[in-house]
C-alpha cells in the first residue's frame, strides 16, 4: 500500500484531510447521468425502471414487484446454516436497536404550560439492498429492524434484479425479507429504484407501488446521487457509499488480524478504502508482506489489490497514538479498528467514525453480520457530521406545545416585545387578542 510518513509532524485537521489517501468520488458529477433516470422514472414510471433494468441489470423482469410466492419459496429453499446465521444476526441487532427507541417527554415549563417532545415513525418507507458486484441480504436486516422497532408501518424492500435468478433479486434478499416479515419486495437496482420509491409506480400486472417518505441503505455513485437528487421529496440516511476501513494500530498488533481486517473491506468494491495508521513501521512492514500472501490467495483478489493500490488506501506513519487519533479523526472512517495497547481508552478518545471496533476480537466483520450494531454507515468522511443507520432515522419529533390562559398571559409580553423587536407586530396581536387586545 501507499505509505504517507507523518512522523515528527503536527499538520492540523485541514491539512491532515487534504492529504490522507481518499477516492475520487463525485457524486455531484453523477448528479448529471442519474437525472434522465430519475426524470424517465417519473414521467413514464415502471416502463422507465425496465428500460434501465434491461441496460444495466441486462436482465428484463416479468415484474417488477416480487410476487408473494417467490418469497416464500426463497425461504423454503435457504440454506440452514445461512437461515441460521441471518435469525442470529436479526436477533442481535433486535436487542441493541430495541433500546435505541426513544420515549416521548413532557417538560413542563411553567406551571400550566407543557411541551412535548413526541416521537412518531415515518409512515412508510424504502429500503435499499445493494446486489451489483455482491448481494447483501445482511443489509435487508439492517435496515429493516430499525425501520420496523421505530414502528414504521409500511416497508418496501428494493434489490437490483439478478439475470441468474430470472430477473428477481438475488434469493437470500428474497429469503431475508420473508424471515423479517417483509413482504413488499421489488426487483429495482441503482437511481431507477430510488426514483421507483419516490415516485411510485404501476406495475406490469397492475401493482401499485405506493411513494415512499424515506429511502435508507447503501449503494453506488448512481444510487447515491439519485438518494441526493431527490433528497427533499424523499428523506433520505447518511450516504453510505464504498465501505471503508481505517485501523489504529501500535506495535502490540498482529499484523495478520490488520492485514485480514484491511482486506476483509476492500472485498466490496475497488474502490473500497482500507487505511492503516500506525506508529510502527516493523508493523507497517509485516502487515505488507502479509497482505501479498493473503491478496494471491483471496476469492475476490483483483478487486482487492485494486482497492489497496488506489488512491484511496494506504499507510500513515505517525509518531505517537496521540498522533494518530488527530489523523483518524480528521479522516473519519465508516469503521475505525483500533487495535493498540489499552484499546478501550484510545477509542474513548474517537470523535468522527461511523463505528469503532474495539480490540483484537472486534473485526469489522463481526459488524458487518453479526455484532448487533448496524453495519449501514456514513462514508467519505461523513462520519464527522452523521450517525449510521438506526431507529432514529426512521422516527420524527414533533413538538407539542399545551399552554392554558394563565400560562399564556404570564408569558404574552415577552413574546409581544420580542416580535416588536423584528418587526413583526401580527405576531404579538395574536396572543394579545386572546387578552382583549392588549398585554402591556
Ligand atoms: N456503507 C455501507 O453501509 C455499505 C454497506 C454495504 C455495501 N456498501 C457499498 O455499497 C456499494 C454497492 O455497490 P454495487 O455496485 O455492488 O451494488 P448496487 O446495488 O449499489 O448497484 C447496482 C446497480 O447499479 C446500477 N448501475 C450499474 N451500472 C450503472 C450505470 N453505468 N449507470 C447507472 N446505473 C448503473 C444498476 O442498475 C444496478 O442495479 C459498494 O460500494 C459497497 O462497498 C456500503
Ligand atoms: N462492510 C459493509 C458496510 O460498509 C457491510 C457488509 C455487508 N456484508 C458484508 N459487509
Ligand atoms: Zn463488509
Amino acid at each position: 500500500m501507499n505509505r504517507t510518513d507523518l512522523r515528527g509532524q503536527v499538520p492540523t485537521a485541514a491539512e491532515l484531510r487534504a492529504t490522507l489517501p481518499r477516492a475520487e468520488y463525485d457524486v455531484d458529477a453523477a448528479l448529471h447521468h442519474v437525472r434522465p433516470v430519475v426524470e424517465a422514472v417519473r414521467d413514464r414510471g415502471v416502463e422507465a425502471v425496465l428500460e434501465y433494468t434491461e441496460k444495466f441489470d441486462k436482465v428484463r423482469p416479468a415484474s417488477v414487484r416480487v410476487p408473494r410466492a417467490s418469497l416464500t419459496q426463497a425461504l423454503a429453499e435457504l440454506d440452514p446454516a445461512v437461515r441460521a446465521a441471518l435469525e442470529e444476526s436479526i436477533s442481535r441487532a433486535r436487542k441493541v436497536h430495541a433500546e435505541q427507541r426513544r420515549t416521548d417527554v413532557t417538560t413542563t415549563v411553567v406551571e400550566g404550560g407543557t411541551v412535548t417532545e413526541k416521537w412518531v415513525p415515518v409512515e412508510r418507507v424504502g429500503l435499499y439492498a445493494p446486489g451489483g458486484l455482491a448481494v447483501y441480504p445482511s443489509t435487508v436486516v439492517m435496515n429493516v429492524v430499525p425501520a420496523q422497532i421505530a414502528g414504521v408501518g409500511s416497508l418496501v424492500v428494493c434489490s437490483p434484479p439478478q439475470a441468474a435468478f430470472g430477473g428477481l433479486p438475488h434469493p437470500t434478499i428474497l429469503a431475508a425479507a420473508e424471515l423479517l416479515g417483509v413482504d413488499e419486495v421489488w426487483a429495482a437496482g441503482g437511481a431507477q429504484a430510488v426514483a421507483l420509491l419516490a415516485y411510485g409506480g404501476t406495475d406490469t400486472d397492475g401493482a401499485e407501488l405506493a411513494p415512499v417518505d424515506i429511502v435508507t441503505g447503501p449503494g453506488n455513485i448512481y444510487l447515491t446521487a439519485a438518494k441526493r437528487l431527490l433528497r427533499g421529496l424523499i428523506g433520505i440516511d447518511a450516504e453510505a457509499g464504498p465501505t471503508e476501513i481505517a485501523v489504529l494500530a501500535d506495535e502490540t498488533a498482529d499484523p495478520v488480524h490488520v492485514a485480514a481486517d484491511l482486506i476483509s473491506q476492500a472485498e466490496h468494491d475497488p474502490l473500497a478504502a482500507s487505511v492503516l495508521v500506525t506508529t510502527s513501521i516493523e508493523l507497517a512492514d509485516a502487515v505488507d508482506k502479509e497482505l501479498v500472501n493473503r491478496v494471491a490467495a483471496t476469492k475476490h483478489s483483483s478487486r482487492v489489490a485494486e482497492a489497496l493500490s488506489g488512491k484511496q488506501s494506504g499507510v500513515i506513519l505517525v509518531s505517537t497514538v496521540d498522533d494518530g487519533l488527530r489523523v483518524v479523526d480528521a479522516y473519519a472512517a465508516e469503521h475505525l479498528e483500533i487495535q493498540t495497547a489499552d484499546a478501550r481508552s484510545v477509542a474513548a478518545r474517537v470523535r468522527n467514525a461511523g463505528a469503532i471496533f474495539v480490540g483484537a476480537y472486534a473485526p469489522v466483520s463481526l459488524g458487518d453480520y453479526c455484532a448487533g450494531s448496524n453495519h449501514v454507515l456514513p462514508t467519505g468522511g461523513f462520519a464527522r457530521h452523521s450517525s449510521g443507520l438506526s431507529v432514529q432515522s426512521f422516527l420524527k419529533g414533533i413538538h407539542v406545545v399545551d399552554y392554558s390562559e394563565n400560562a399564556l398571559r404570564e408569558v404574552a409580553g415577552r413574546v409581544v416585545a420580542l416580535a416588536d423587536a423584528e418587526d413583526l407586530p401580527a405576531h404579538g396581536e395574536a396572543v394579545a387578542a386572546r387578552f382583549g387586545g392588549s398585554v402591556r
